[in-house]
């Protein structure tokens, strides 16, 4: 019992989550508007129809009104189809834009230690919130012209004949239990089926990305059976989806034909004076036809909404793995107060880093006090937490104890010390472009003179000379044919490049030959004057350069 109240707890949040990210405005009005003006122009090519027929045995003459009158409804229905589904499709677009932006916002801004790789966020992004796509183009319009549409197409059969309109409001009841029964059952399937694609789509984005360390690994064999057993499972999901959606049709269409069928025996017989059983009516040739043109028409827009039901499933099942993003998001920092000192300090007082989900703290009761305008250095062993404090003051790892004063404020009130800390970490973030596009990530309005001098400090010189494009090289954004001491030498200058109060680096020179190490060391001493200075470090060189050297790990 609990279990069902929490699945349909669960349902009704996802439709909940679906309603508040699509609500694009007018487009899906418009697109409804469209639909019912569409059943009325098939009551006129109805009614133009069976004026046609009735006018026949008078000629050609009396015949064209009501032919002209079926042929301009039929345009008109075709013209309306299209404008119906392009506004669908323009809303649909409007909605995915929307909820794309948020889900990029919401993965960039992660809550520290928040799940998911970067495959399976990319694949949100892209797939995901493609899968809204049908759900407001089509599914919302149909939906809602469903509840409309009938009633005007009955309206005008009662017109005609009450009886007719009675057996069709009659076999409505059957139709609308299959609807419910046959997407019900569907809904499941369609949901497998869709986090089976998600899997496969993020597994697959990932492995992409790390194609040189499998190659490395001689994984290929092991990735690739991974790869083929998620697409087999979706193969298997995407057969049982196409049975049910197989199945839900030929239940729909059967009750959809059975009541037209009902409808033309009715009307022959009525015709014909054959009915075995009295009725209040007796029809005309015209009312007949009228009646019989417009029955198919009564179960159309219901089967336009059936068509549409299982892209309002693969909405629903998005917006459950989308809601989950936009759930993890880190609660919005407050804007960034500015600063109340020129250069301060930073002191840790007591303070403790526990990721999410580790039993044990990367760092435990730290107590440490940078004065301005000094240099720390932070040794200790691999693991002993010299990143996690970088990271700490920089927003990526937790507070979990203790605290943080930045001047004469608590790293709270300012969630990172980001804005205002020029930073080149171990991994250094290389983008899709130009060396220079690089550089400028730290400071897009330096003059290139001020590019060429940073460039020069942190003796990035000796590569750009081996490039043709020197500084206009293009990189990807692996940082494809750079060595690991050139990206730390690219991090570095945009560290030199950023004119901050704080300078965070994390193992600058490792990766350097013994030369290379000495002359970066000269730089970043050049570069610490005037700000404000941690190092995480594992080299003795670089730490004689601090005023104080800090042993994280085994000294505690
Ligand atoms: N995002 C994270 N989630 C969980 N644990 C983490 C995370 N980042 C670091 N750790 C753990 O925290 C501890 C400290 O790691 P950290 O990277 O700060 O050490 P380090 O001293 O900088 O190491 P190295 O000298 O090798 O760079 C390690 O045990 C590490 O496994």
């Amino acid at each position: 019992m609990n279990a069902i109240a929490t699945n349909k707890e669960m349902a009704q949040a996802r439709r909940r989550y679906l309603k508040a990210a699509v609500a694009d405005g007018g487009r899906t009005r418009q697109s409804t508007a469209l639909l019912l003006l569409d059943s009325i122009a098939a009551i006129g090519f109805a009614g133009g129809l069976a004026g046609a027929v009735v006018a026949l045995p008078s000629g050609v003459a009396a015949m064209l009104p009501y032919a002209a009158l079926a042929a301009l409804s039929g345009g008109v229905r075709g013209l309306f189809a299209m404008l119906s589904a392009r506004m669908g499709a323009e809303g649909a677009h409007q909605a995915k834009l929307r909820l794309r932006h948020r889900i990029v916002d919401a993965a960039l801004h992660r809550a520290v230690g928040g799940t998911g790789t970067s495959g399976t966020l990319m694949s949100a992004v892209v797939d995901e919130v493609d899968a809204i796509d049908g759900h407001v183009a089509r599914f919302l319009p149909a939906r809602q012209a469903a509840a409309l549409a009938p009633l005007i197409v009955l309206a005008a059969t009662a017109f005609a004949s009450p009886v007719a309109a009675g057996i069709l409001a009659a076999t409505l009841l059957p139709f609308i239990l299959a609807l419910a029964l046959a997407g019900g059952a569907a809904a499941d399937e369609s949901r497998r089926q869709f986090i089976a694609l998600a899997r496969l789509s993020g597994l697959f984005a990932d492995r992409l990305r790390a194609l040189p360390i499998v190659l490395a690994f001689r994984a290929e064999e092991r990735e690739a059976q991974a790869l083929g057993t998620a697409a087999d499972e979706l193969a298997r999901r995407t057969i049982r989806v196409l049975r049910m959606a197989f199945l839900s049709s030929g239940a729909l269409e059967f009750f959809a034909a059975l009541s037209v069928a009902l409808v033309a025996v009715y009307a022959g017989f009525n015709l014909l004076g054959l009915l075995p059983f009295p009725v209040p009516e007796r029809l005309s040739l015209g009312q007949a036809f009228f009646v019989l043109a417009l029955a198919p028409e009564f179960y159309g827009p219901m089967r336009r909404l059936a068509a549409a039901y299982h892209d309002r499933q693969a909405a629903e099942t998005a917006a459950e793995r989308l809601s989950a993003i936009e759930a993890a998001r880190a609660p919005a920092a407050p804007p960034t107060p500015a600063l109340s000192e020129r250069l301060p300090g930073i002191r840790f007082e007591h303070v403790t880093i526990r990721y999410p989900g580790e039993d044990r703290a990367a760092l435990s009761d730290v107590s440490l006090d940078v004065a301005p305008g000094k240099i720390v250095a932070l040794i200790g062993p691999s693991g002993s937490g010299k990143s996690s404090l970088l990271h700490l003051l920089l927003g990526l790892a937790p507070l979990s104890g203790g605290r943080v004063r930045i001047g004469d404020m608590d790293l709270g009130e300012l969630g990172s010390i980001a804005p205002f800390a020029a930073w080149a970490g171990q991994a250094p973030l290389i983008i899709a472009g130009t060396i220079r596009d690089n550089l400028l990530l730290a400071r897009p309005d330096a003059s290139p003179q001020e590019i060429a001098e940073a460039v020069r400090a942190a003796g990035l010189g000796p590569l750009l000379l081996k490039r043709r494009c020197g500084i206009d090289s293009p990189i990807d954004a692996r940082g494809g044919g750079l060595s690991g001491g050139e990206r730390r030498r690219i991090a570095l200058a945009r560290a030199l490049l950023k004119p901050a109060p704080f300078l965070l680096l994390d193992e600058p020179t490792a990766h350097l030959d013994a030369a290379s190490e000495a002359d970066l060391i000269a730089t970043i001493t050049h570069a610490c004057a005037g700000r404000t200075t941690l190092i995480a470090t594992h080299s003795a060189r670089l730490a004689a350069i601090a005023d104080i050297v800090v042993r994280l790990g085994e000294a505690e």
